[in-house]
């Protein structure tokens, strides 16, 4: 499934926060979106994914006319992990990942044993399988976001949203989420902070500055000290990393 945003702009009142972006994700592509905090990510984000409605630009998920199709059709495709996660009401962390099942059922349609199955099996994938019955409010930053994922996986959409997937996590599980995720073998696109994790799980990259795509590429092309200077303002120098051979960066000073 491939996504397709054409010359997106989201303003509120006279801000413009997200101006003319257009970006791709091709199939079964991990691709990142990275830029300085206030640039207009999760702006641009949650307008793909039909919180905001933006004032003018299309959305396709393959055939799928997002921005017009209804929320539960958009649902069955489209699995997102946002970046904060409170609820006022307080389910159990089963309950919380069996409302992933909701988009494909009927409205008065019971769960069956192949919905508590996928459950079960997302659960599992996240490490959580232990706090089944635990209060999803009571958990800490990082389990609610690993039970966040878990929704998500019990959803088995074709293609999947991160906001700030890693926020809260150590460094373990920021490692399982992105495994996870990568090995899921769909369409991928997520706003990362850490740009060498964005440079060792992404294909391809989108660099936003000021609401608008300052570059895109792949990230050996992307992730040069110009550029880094030039969009987050900070002085570095990128490397070969002895070990894995990945790209690294060494930050030296902000100005
Ligand atoms: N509902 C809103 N009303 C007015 N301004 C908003 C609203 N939502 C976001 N903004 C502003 O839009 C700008 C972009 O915010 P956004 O959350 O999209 O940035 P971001 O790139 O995701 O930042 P971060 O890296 O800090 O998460 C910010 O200046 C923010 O204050």
């Amino acid at each position: 499934m491939n996504l397709n945003v054409e010359r997106l702009s989201v303003s509120f009142g006279e801000a413009k926060i997200v101006q003319e972006v257009s970006l791709r994700v091709q199939n079964k592509q991990f691709v990142g979106l990275i830029g300085p905090n206030g640039c207009g990510k999760s702006t641009l984000l949650k307008s793909i994914y039909k919180v905001i409605k933006p004032r003018h630009g299309e959305v396709f998920l393959s055939e799928l006319n997002v921005i017009k199709a209804s929320p539960k059709l958009v649902a069955r495709k489209l699995g997102v992990v946002g970046q904060f996660n409170e609820l006022s009401f307080d389910f159990t962390v089963r309950e919380m990942v069996a409302m992933g099942r909701t988009p494909h059922k009927g409205m008065l349609e019971n769960d069956s044993q192949q919905d508590a199955d996928i459950v079960s099996a997302a659960l599992r994938k996240v490490n959580l399988e232990g706090h089944t019955g635990r209060s999803y409010n009571s958990l800490s930053g990082g389990e609610k976001q690993r039970v966040i994922l878990a929704r998500v996986l019990a959803q088995q959409p074709e293609f999947m949203i991160l906001d700030e997937p890693t926020n809260h996590l150590d460094i373990k599980y920021q490692l399982q989420i992105l495994n996870i995720v990568r090995k899921l073998d769909i369409g991928i696109l997520a706003a990362l902070h850490d740009l060498t994790l964005a440079a060792e799980y992404c294909d391809y990259l989108y660099v936003m500055k000021e609401g608008r795509v300052a570059a895109s590429g792949v990230p050996e092309d992307i992730l040069t000290k110009e550029l880094i200077r030039e969009v987050f303002d900070v002085e570095c120098e990128t490397y070969r990393n002895p070990v894995t051979g990945a790209l690294g960066i060494a930050y030296l000073e902000t100005k």
